[in-house]
C-alpha cells in the first residue's frame, strides 16, 4: 500500500478547499426550505385542505367538485379547531404491544437485567468500535426476552402478548385487500391516484394530529373497499375521508366530526355524501373494522429491535415509522403482508442508522418469526422507496419525517447497497463453526484496538479523550463485502481533509523498530546488508511472527490476512488463465522474483534459527505479499512500514475530480498533452508521516456520510498493477491501461515516447502517444518531413486518408487480438458465473448445469481433482486457488472489454468517416472528428439512448458523444448487431 513520497505539508493544502459543490453534485441539492419544519397552525391546516390531491392525474377542471379551487376565505372556517386539536392528542397504543407468554418463549431465553438506554445509531461509544463482526454472529447476539412479566406497564400486556401476536399474524391474511384490484376491479382510478390520495391523507392526519393507527386503518379500509367496488375518480377522495372518519372513530379518543371531514375537502362533498359513503364502506366491510396493520407489528418489532432498554430509541422508531409510512403510498406494496413490511422496515431502519452492523439478530428473528432471507424482497422494495423519496412527487411522508419531532429521519442518507450477507441466516447450527471463528476474531479485534489505543493510536484529535479503543469517535472497523472486505467506516459525517487517524511512530512496524527490540535480530540483519530493504523487512516480519504471543506486535500480527491473491502467489493454472501475454509475463516475473529473493534471504533466516515453516517459500510469499499490499511509505526506509489500524483502509482510485483535490490527479490530462509519465512522487496520497507530530497521519480524502466506507488512495495503478501489488482489480478504474502488441518498427518509431505510453484507456480510447505514432507510422517514410512531424507532435491529424488508415488499422488490430484470445467476452462472463456457482456453498448445482460447464471450468476441475467434490465442501486450499483463478478471468474480461471498446470505436468512426467530407482542425486527437455525420440508418436504429428519447441519433455528433453513446447505452450484442450485421 505504498503511499506517496509527497510530504504531508505538500498535500495538505489541497484538502482544504471547499467541498460543498462536489457534495451537491453527488447528493443533489440540499432539501428546500419547504421540507423544513412546518408550524402547525390554521394556515398549515389550510395548506393541507387546499391541495387538489388528484388534480394532476384526473385533469379535472379547476371548479370540479372533488378538486375545489380553494380560496383564502376558507381559512376562517372551523372555529373549534384549536380546541379540538388539543383534545385529539395521540392515544397510547392499545393491544398492539403483543408480547409472548412463557410457554412459547422458553427456549434459549437468557435472563436479562434491565440496562441503561443506549442508542442504536452509531455513536462514538466503544460499543460501536468493533463492528467487524456482525451483530448476529457475535457473542452479543443473545436472545432477549422482551416480555418481562414483572413489567410495570400494563399496556404492554406481557402475559397475553404472545397470544395476541399470534392472533394478529393469523388474522392479517384475512383482512388484506386484493393485491391486483387496480387491474382486475378498477376502471377509472389507478395506483398513481391512490398514491396522491394517501399522500393527502397523511397530511390530513398530521394536521388533525390523528394517531398513526388511524392512518394505517384508513388505508386498509380504502384498499379493502376498492378490492370489491368500482369507484370513479371523482369519488376517490370521498372514499378517503369516509374511511378516515371510520378509522378515527375506531382509534381516536376524540375523533373529528363529519363536518370537519367535509371541511378538509374544501366542502367538496356534502355531509350526507360523506355519511352515505361511510355507511357503504361499513356495510361492505361487514363492520369488521379491526385489522392488523403494519403499525400493529411495528410497535412490537421495534421493541424487539431495541432489546430491553429502559427508554425507547426514538431514532429507530422514527426511522422505521417513516419507512413503513412510505410503503402506504405504494400500491405494489400490498403484495407484502403487514407483518413482513413491519419487519422489513425495522431491518432497513437499523441498517440505515448503522450500515456497519448486521441488522437482523436472534431476538428479531424470534419475535418477528421471519428469517433475514425472507425479508429480502420487501427490504429491497422499501429501500427503493426511501432512495426515491427525495424526488418523489408525493412529499407528505417525507416532509412529516423531516421535522425535528421525528428526528429528521427523512433526511438521513439511505445506503444504496445492502450487503447480501446481511440476508443470510447465519445462526443456523450449520454455521456454528463460522460463528465461533467470528466470535474469536471479534475478541481479538477488540484486544487489538485496545492495544493500539495504549500505544497512542487514535481517531480523535482530542487527546483528553481516553478510551479503551483507538476507534469509535471517527472510524469503526466494518465489513464491506463489495469493496475490499474488512475496512474502516465513518461513525459520523466526515469533512474532506479532516484528520481521521493518527498512528504514532512507536506503533509502526519497521525494520528499525523491530531490530530495536531484539539484539539478536539486529546483529544478524547487520551481517546481511546486501539484501534489499524489503527483503530485510520480510525476514523481520517472519521473525516477529515466529515469536507468537511473545511478540510485542502480536495483537496486530494476528489480524494480518492468512493468504493473499497477489500475482506472485499464482499457480500455473491461474497464471495461464490471464491469457494476455503481457499479463502472463508479469505473473511469471513476479513469481520468479519472489523465489529468487527468498533464496537470497534463506541464509539470514537460517542464522536467525527460524522454524522450518517460517523459512519456507510459502511463508516468504506471505511476508512479501503482506509488505507489498499493506506498507505505507516512510521517509527513512524504502521498504515502508506496517501501520497498525492505518492498514485497514481499503483502496480508492485517484481520478475522480469530485473526490480529489487538484494536482496529481491531472496525470491523465498531462499524458494526453504529451507530458507523459507520472512518477511515484506525483501519486495521490491521503496521508503521510508527519515529522512534527512524530506519527503517521491519515486524512479524509473527501466528505463522508455516516456509515460510508472511508477509503485511502494508495497510488495510481492499472488493474494489472493492482493485481500484482494488492491482489484485486477494479471494474471502474480510470487509470487502467490496455496494451495491444504492436509491430517492432512501430515501437522503434515511437522511441520518443516510453513504451508504456502506447495503450488504450479505461474508456476504450487510444492514448495520445499511440494515435500520434500510428499517424506517423502509416504514412510512407518518404513523406515524414518536418511539417508532418510538427503536426504529429502537436496532436493533429495529417490527412483524412491517413486518419482513416489509423482507425482501420487499430480496429483490425484489436479485433485480431480479441480473436486470438481463447475465450470471448461473453464466455468469460459465463465462466465467472460458473465460478460463483462453484464457490457458493449454499447452492446445489443440477446435473445439467455441471454438464454445461465450458472447457476452462472443466479443465480447472480436472486439474484440481474436483469433479467428485462439486456440491460438497471445498478445502481451504482449493477455495484459494479458485479465488485466484476468478481474479484472472475478471482481469482478462475487463481488459478484453476495453480492447473491444477501441475496436468498435474505430470501426464505427471509419465506416462513416470514409464517406464524409470533413476538415481537419488543430484541436488534435479524435476531437477533430467532431463533424462526422452519423447518417446511416443502421446506427440510428440501433440507438437506445435516454439522452435522445426519439431513439434517433441526431445528425451531427461530437466524437466524444458518439463514444459515450456507444459505450454507455448500447450493449455489446446490440452493437454487434448494428455494426457487424
Ligand atoms: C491495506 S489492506 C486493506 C484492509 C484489508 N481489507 C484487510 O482486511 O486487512 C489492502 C488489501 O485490501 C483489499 N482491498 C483494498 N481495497 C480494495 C478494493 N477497492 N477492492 C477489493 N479489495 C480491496 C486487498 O486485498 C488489498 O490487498
Amino acid at each position: 500500500m505504498k503511499m506517496s513520497k509527497t510530504t504531508n505539508q505538500n498535500r495538505r493544502p489541497s484538502f482544504t478547499s471547499s467541498t460543498e459543490s462536489s457534495m451537491r453534485k453527488r447528493h443533489g441539492p440540499p432539501p428546500s426550505s419547504s421540507s423544513a419544519v412546518k408550524p402547525i397552525s390554521n394556515t398549515a391546516v389550510m395548506v393541507a385542505k387546499k391541495r387538489a390531491p388528484l388534480g394532476n392525474i384526473t385533469n379535472q377542471k379547476k371548479d370540479s367538485r372533488i378538486f375545489p379551487n380553494s380560496s383564502s376565505a376558507d381559512s376562517a372556517h372551523c372555529p373549534n379547531k384549536s380546541a379540538k386539536l388539543k383534545l385529539a392528542a395521540p392515544t397510547q397504543p392499545v393491544c398492539v404491544n403483543a408480547c409472548e407468554t412463557k410457554s412459547t418463549c422458553e427456549e434459549e431465553v437468557v435472563p436479562i437485567e434491565r440496562k441503561a438506554f443506549s442508542n442504536l445509531c452509531i455513536t462514538p461509544s466503544s460499543d460501536t468500535t468493533t463492528n467487524v463482526m456482525s451483530e448476529t454472529e457475535n457473542k452479543e447476539d443473545k436472545f432477549m426476552n422482551i416480555d418481562n412479566k414483572d413489567d410495570a406497564d400494563p399496556q404492554l400486556c406481557a402475559t397475553f402478548a404472545c397470544d395476541i401476536y399470534n392472533h394478529l399474524r393469523a388474522a392479517e391474511a384475512k383482512k388484506q385487500p386484493a393485491v391486483d384490484y387496480m387491474a382486475t376491479v378498477q376502471k377509472d382510478v389507478n395506483s398513481t391516484m391512490r398514491g396522491i390520495l394517501v399522500d393527502w391523507l397523511v397530511e390530513v392526519s398530521e394536521e388533525y394530529r390523528l394517531v398513526p393507527e388511524t392512518l394505517y386503518l384508513t388505508v386498509n379500509y380504502i384498499d379493502r373497499y376498492l378490492s370489491g367496488n368500482v369507484i370513479s375518480r371523482q369519488k376517490l377522495q370521498l372514499l378517503g375521508v369516509a374511511c378516515m372518519m371510520i378509522a378515527a372513530k375506531y382509534e381516536e379518543v376524540c375523533a373529528p366530526q363529519v363536518e370537519e371531514f367535509c371541511y378538509i375537502t374544501d366542502n367538496t362533498y356534502l355531509k350526507d355524501e360523506v355519511l352515505d359513503m361511510e355507511s357503504a364502506v361499513l356495510n361492505y366491510l361487514k363492520f369488521e373494522m379491526s385489522a392488523p396493520t403494519v403499525k400493529c407489528f411495528l410497535r412490537r418489532f421495534s421493541r424487539a429491535a431495541q432489546g430491553v432498554h429502559e427508554a425507547p430509541c426514538m431514532q429507530l422508531e422514527c426511522m422505521a415509522s417513516y419507512i413503513a409510512e412510505l410503503s402506504l403510498l405504494e400500491y405494489t406494496m400490498l403484495s407484502h403482508s403487514p407483518s413482513l413490511v413491519a419487519a422489513s422496515a425495522i431491518f432497513l431502519a437499523k441498517y440505515t442508522l448503522d450500515p456497519t452492523r448486521r441488522p437482523w439478530n436472534s431476538t428479531l428473528r424470534h419475535y418477528t418469526q421471519y428469517e433475514a432471507m425472507e425479508l429480502r424482497g420487501c427490504v429491497m422494495d422499501l429501500q427503493r422507496l426511501c432512495s426515491n423519496a427525495h424526488v418523489s412527487t408525493l412529499p407528505a411522508v417525507r416532509d412529516k419525517y423531516s421535522q425535528h419531532k421525528y428526528k429528521f429521519v427523512a433526511k438521513k442518507f439511505c445506503p444504496s447497497i445492502i450487503p447480501p450477507d446481511f440476508f443470510k441466516n447465519s445462526l443456523s447450527h450449520k454455521n456454528q463453526g463460522l460463528r465461533r471463528r467470528m466470535d474469536s476474531e471479534h475478541q481479538t479485534m477488540e484486544t487489538f484496538l485496545r492495544w493500539s489505543a495504549e500505544l497512542g493510536v487514535s481517531d480523535s484529535t482530542d487527546p483528553s479523550q481516553s478510551h479503551d479503543s483507538c476507534l469509535g469517535r471517527t472510524l469503526s472497523v466494518a465489513d464491506f463485502p463489495l469493496a475490499g472486505g474488512r475496512g474502516l467506516g465513518a461513525v459520523r459525517e466526515l469533512r474532506k481533509g479532516e484528520l481521521v487517524l493518527k498512528v504514532p511512530r512507536n506503533a509502526l512496524l519497521t525494520t528499525e523498530s523491530m531490530v530495536a527490540k531484539d539484539q539478536n535480530l539486529r546483529d544478524s540483519v547487520n551481517l546481511h546488508r546486501s539484501l534489499s530493504s524489503t527483503q530485510i523487512l520480510s525476514v523481520c516480519l517472519l521473525y516477529e511472527m515466529s515469536k507468537g504471543k511473545c511478540s510485542f506486535w502480536y495483537p496486530y500480527l494476528v489480524h494480518l490476512p492468512r493468504d493473499y491473491d497477489l500475482l506472485a502467489t499464482f499457480g500455473e493454472f491461474e497464471k495461464r488463465a490471464l491469457q494476455v501475454e503481457d499479463a502472463v509475463w508479469a505473473a511469471e516475473k513476479a513469481i520468479a522474483k519472489s523465489q529468487s529473493e527468498w533464496k537470497e534471504a534463506v541464509t539470514l533466516m537460517k542464522e536467525l534459527d527460524l522454524k522450518p515453516k517460517f523459512q519456507s517459500l510459502q511463508a516468504w510469499n506471505w511476508a512479501s505479499a503482506t509488505i507489498s499490499s499493506r506498507t505505507l511509505h516512510i521517509p527513512w526506509d524504502s521498504a515502508g512500514c506496517l501501520c497498525p489500524v492505518g492498514d485497514l483502509f481499503n483502496y480508492d482510485a485517484p481520478g475522480d475530480d469530485s473526490n480529489t483535490s487538484g494536482g496529481p490527479e491531472t496525470v491523465n490530462n498531462a499524458e494526453e498533452a504529451g507530458h507523459v509519465v507520472e512518477t511515484q512522487s506525483e501519486r495521490l496520497t491521503d496521508g503521510g508521516f508527519d515529522g512534527e507530530a512524530n506519527a503517521y497521519c491519515l486524512y479524509a480524502r473527501r466528505n463522508y456520510q455516516l456509515g460510508e466506507q472511508v477509503l485511502l488512495c494508495y497510488g495510481t495503478y492499472t488493474n494489472l498493477e493492482l493485481l500484482e501489488h494488492y491482489g484485486f482489480t477494479l471494474d471502474e478504474n480510470s487509470n487502467d491501461k490496455v496494451f495491444i502488441p504492436l509491430e517492432t518498427s512501430l515501437y522503434a518509431l515511437a522511441s520518443s515516447w516510453p513504451k508504456d505510453s502506447l495503450y488504450i484507456h479505461q474508456d476504450g480510447k487510444p492514448s495520445f502517444a499511440l494515435v500520434s505514432t500510428l499517424r506517423l507510422w502509416l504514412i510512407p517514410q518518404s513523406q515524414r518531413d518536418k511539417s508532418v512531424m510538427r503536426l504529429v507532435y502537436a496532436g493533429s491529424q495529417i490527412s483524412v486518408k491517413n486518419e482513416i488508415l489509423v482507425m482501420k488499422w487499430v480496429s483490425e488490430k484489436c479485433r485480431s487480438v480479441l480473436k486470438d484470445l481463447p475465450t470471448s467476452i461473453l464466455e468469460d462472463r459465463v465462466i465467472l458465473q460458473d465460478i460463483d456457482k462453484l464457490q457458493d456453498p449454499e447452492l446445489r448445482l443440477e446435473q445439467r448445469e455441471v454438464e454445461a460447464f465450458g472447457s476452462e471450468v472443466r479443465a480447472f476441475l480436472e486439474a484440481n481433482h474436483l469433479w467428485d467434490l462439486i456440491n460438497g465442501e471445498f478445502c481451504g486450499k482449493t477455495k484459494r486457488i479458485m479465488s485466484k483463478w476468478r481474479l484472472s478471468v475478471q482481469w482478462r474480461l475487463r481488459n478484453g472489454t476495453r480492447t473491444f471498446g477501441l475496436s468498435v470505436y474505430h470501426q464505427m468512426l471509419s465506416v462513416d468517416g470514409e464517406a464524409e467530407d470533413f476538415s481537419c482542425d488543430s484541436s488534435g486527437g479524435y476531437k477533430s472528428i467532431e463533424m462526422y455525420k452519423i447518417r446511416t440508418s443502421k446506427y440510428a436504429n440501433a440507438s437506445i439512448d435516454p439522452c435522445f428519447p426519439d431513439k434517433r441519433i441526431p445528425g451531427e455528433l461530437q466524437a466524444d458523444t458518439i463514444h459515450f453513446f456507444f459505450f454507455k447505452y448500447v450493449s455489446i450484442s446490440e452493437f454487434n448487431n448494428a455494426v457487424y450485421m
